[in-house]
């Protein structure tokens, strides 16, 4: 194993990420080595991600799930490498968690994950979002690092159900990109976005995690 694998180690096997994973956390661990192992080689995350792999890709995913508390159902638009969707099915196996991804060299990987650890409460879906408009609704759609917030509003609002919830992981100027969604939140039947704290795990603080709703 090299130094960069016991960087991320080190924070990755801390009491306090194994308490705040709880029952998870052998799956997260689990999901993190597959990440480590292969994430690079196969072009899913870049080199520098691998010491960092804890605290700015897992323990951030983990922050959009306090705010799913009510919903039974998510979609992970743009998943990726599985970020946040994979973390999200781990720490809520009541959910059913659809894991939405375009690229096939992904969700070749995404289906790997599901099966390696035993994920039976989620489905992978090749494709945009936009292309499944119609054919199925969730409680609440997670996303990161996929577009701005006019774009994610444009393609995940109406995989919504009326009152669901988009909660998204955005950087801190979030808000800077309020006025340009004006139009498309008026048009898709959003309500005003919520900026809200993100937590804080083993001196770790989260991305900024931004909740839509959609009101019709
Ligand atoms: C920068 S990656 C982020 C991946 C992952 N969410 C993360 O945070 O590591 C953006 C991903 O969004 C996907 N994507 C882009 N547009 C999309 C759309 N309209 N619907 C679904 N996925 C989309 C891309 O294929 C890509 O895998």
């Amino acid at each position: 194993m090299d130094d960069r694998v016991l960087d991320a180690e080190t924070l990755g096997s801390s009491d306090a990420v194994r308490e705040y994973f709880g029952e998870g956390y052998e799956l997260v661990r689990e999901y993190a080595r597959m990440l480590m192992d292969e994430g690079e080689l196969r072009g899913l995350i870049g080199p520098r991600e691998v010491p960092r792999l804890w605290e700015r890709h897992i323990l951030n995913s983990a922050a959009v799930v306090p705010h799913l508390s009510g919903a039974r159902s998510v979609a992970d638009v743009g998943s990726g490498a599985g970020l946040p969707g994979v973390v999200v099915a781990i720490m809520r196996p009541d959910a059913e968690i659809f894991l939405v991804e375009p690229m096939e060299r992904r969700t070749a990987w995404l289906t790997e994950v599901v099966e390696a650890l035993a994920l039976s409460n989620v489905e992978v879906k090749r494709g945009r979002a936009e292309e499944y408009h119609g054919a199925f609704e969730v409680d609440a759609v997670t996303s990161r690092a996929v577009g701005a917030l006019s774009k994610l509003v444009r393609v995940s609002m109406p995989l919504l159900h009326v009152g669901g919830e988009l909660v998204l992981l955005k950087g801190r100027n979030v808000r800077d990109e309020f006025d340009g969604a004006r139009k498309v939140l008026r048009k898709f039947g959003a309500g005003e976005p919520d900026v809200l704290p993100g937590e804080t795990v083993d001196g770790v603080e989260a991305t900024t995690v931004v909740r839509v709703q959609r009101r019709k």
